[in-house]
Parts: C-alpha cells; sequence; structure tokens
C-alpha cells in the first residue's frame, strides 16, 4: 500500500480483543481502533483521553497498513469485528483502512455523534450514530445527522444510540427516533465518570448507572416504545471506566 500523509490517521489507541460493550453488537468479540481528536466537547465524556487536546501528544498518527498490521497482530490474524470509536472516527481518513481490512475478512463498526458525513460510510458493517441529548450540552445539527444516514446507503446496518441521564434526555430520544421510523433504536443510561485517572473501577458509581437502567426500562415499558432496545454499557459494569478493555 502506498502512504501519503492525506491517508495518515491520528490514533489514540488501538485495543483489545474484548468484548463489545454497549449497543447493537453488545458481548462480540471486538478490537478498538480509538482515533483521536473530537469536533465535540460532551460534559460527561467517558473518553476525554481521546478528546482533550491536552493529550494531543499521545495521538500517533499512522498509515491503513500500519493500524492493520496492530489489528491483525492482536486478533491473531483471525478475522473479528473492529469498532472504530474517539474521538470522532469521522473525521479521519478510514476508507483505506476499512477497504484494506474487508480484503482479508475484518468487518467494521464506526461509533460517531453525527456531525460530519463520509462517503465510506457506505463500506462498513455497521454505522452506530449516537446524537447528543441536552445534559451532553451539544447541539444537534439534524441535516448532518440525515446527511450521515445517507451516505451509508443501502450497505450497513445503521442504528441509533442514545445516552440517557435523566428525563430531557429520553425525550430528545423519544423525538429524534420519531425522525428516523426505520432506524433500530438502543438506549444507554449515562455513567458520570469521575475526574482523574480512568484506572480505578471503584469510582464508578455502579448504583447511580443501575439506577437510572432501571428507570429507563420504566419508562420504555410505561411508553410502549417496544422498539426500542435498553441496555447497560457492559464493560463499564465489569471494569469501570478502565481504559483499554
Ligand atoms: C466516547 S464516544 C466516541 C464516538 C463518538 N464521538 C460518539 O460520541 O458517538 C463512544 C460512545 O460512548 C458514549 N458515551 C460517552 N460518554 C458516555 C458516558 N459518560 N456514559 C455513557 N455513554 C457514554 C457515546 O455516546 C458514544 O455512544
Ligand atoms: N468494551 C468496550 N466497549 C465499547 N463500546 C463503545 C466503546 C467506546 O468507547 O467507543 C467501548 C469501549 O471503550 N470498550
Ligand atoms: S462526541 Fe463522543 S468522543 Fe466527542 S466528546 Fe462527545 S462522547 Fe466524547
Ligand atoms: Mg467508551
Amino acid at each position: 500500500m502506498t502512504q501519503t500523509a492525506q491517508d495518515e490517521i491520528r490514533v489514540s489507541e488501538i485495543f483489545g480483543p474484548t468484548i463489545q460493550g454497549e449497543g447493537a453488537l453488545i458481548g462480540q468479540p471486538t478490537v478498538f481502533v480509538r482515533t483521536g481528536g473530537c469536533d465535540y466537547r460532551c460534559v460527561w465524556c467517558d473518553s476525554l483521553h481521546a478528546v482533550d487536546r491536552r493529550f494531543r501528544a499521545d495521538w500517533l498518527p499512522m498509515g491503513p497498513g500500519a493500524v492493520l498490521d496492530r489489528v491483525r497482530a492482536l486478533s491473531g490474524g483471525l478475522p473479528v469485528m473492529v469498532s472504530l470509536s474517539g474521538g470522532n472516527p469521522a473525521i479521519q481518513p478510514l476508507g483505506g483502512l476499512i477497504a484494506a481490512g474487508k480484503a482479508e475478512g475484518y468487518r467494521f463498526a464506526l461509533e460517531t455523534q453525527g456531525s460530519v458525513a463520509r462517503d465510506w460510510f457506505a463500506d462498513l458493517d455497521l454505522l452506530v450514530l449516537s446524537p447528543k441529548p441536552p445534559s451532553s450540552a451539544m447541539e444537534t445539527d439534524w441535516e448532518a445527522l440525515r446527511a450521515c444516514v445517507e451516505a451509508a446507503g443501502p450497505g450497513p446496518r445503521v442504528v441509533l444510540k442514545f445516552v440517557v441521564f435523566d428525563e430531557a434526555d429520553y425525550t430528545y430520544a423519544r423525538a429524534a427516533a420519531a425522525r428516523f421510523p426505520a432506524l433500530p433504536v438502543y438506549l444507554q443510561p449515562g455513567n458520570h465518570t469521575p475526574p482523574g485517572p480512568q484506572d480505578d473501577n471503584a469510582r464508578i458509581d455502579i448504583n447511580g448507572i443501575l439506577q437510572r437502567l432501571r428507570w429507563l426500562v420504566d419508562r420504555v415499558v410505561a411508553d410502549h416504545w417496544f422498539a426500542a432496545h435498553v441496555l447497560p454499557q457492559l464493560h463499564v459494569l465489569i471494569w469501570g471506566n478502565k481504559r483499554g478493555v
């Protein structure tokens, strides 16, 4: 593969295989490629090490070949699901990595807030759009979100995934889902990440997460919102907000 500076991906971390902890592929063995840099800054982001520019020195430019070498080494050369996350992976040049990986049998999912659409979304196996509710303090660009769905086209599965902390977030999720009636919906309770090193499972408020999870189930059932899936972040229940799992 010939490589140019435009192909370089800013990589915060590559880890796994672990299990996918969230959403449509929960429980599935997955290697994560987390890119560095985001056009948002959600107040409760659990991955600030890939968002806050203070960590920029840790985001290494890597060509698609080098990323695939690392993924191959982690998976023992066996095809596995690769989740592209971040940061916002949509602001990175990932088309070459996806094409090269698919040629070797890897499958690709991508997690994005839906603020930037890319033509290579059409080559994914799964596009997870996670527009941000009021508690994030971010504004949704509905046209950009729709452009993401359109860029995906008929190829990948496309799903919506909402983080819900409170009633206003739930109302937002209902309204956003109603704009895209054909898309499956996943709801997950938010976790309040304490500041400091993300390597300490004891610092996670598991009781708060479970309380919001019970409330979310009650809310969905009371509304007869039978198309929604309600799931916790399984990796957070297992490991807290530890990095690299
Ligand atoms: C860290 S983000 C990276 C991808 C992309 N920027 C996005 O937000 O979709 C990956 C997933 O984690 C979710 N997430 C981030 N912080 C969270 C928190 N405190 N509680 C629950 N989910 C969270 C996001 O909503 C998104 O679905
Ligand atoms: N196990 C595990 N599952 C995840 N699902 C989404 C994640 C993310 O941060 O994008 C994530 C993560 O960081 N770890
Ligand atoms: S969009 Fe995603 S990565 Fe960016 S700040 Fe929000 S949760 Fe974090
Ligand atoms: Mg995460």
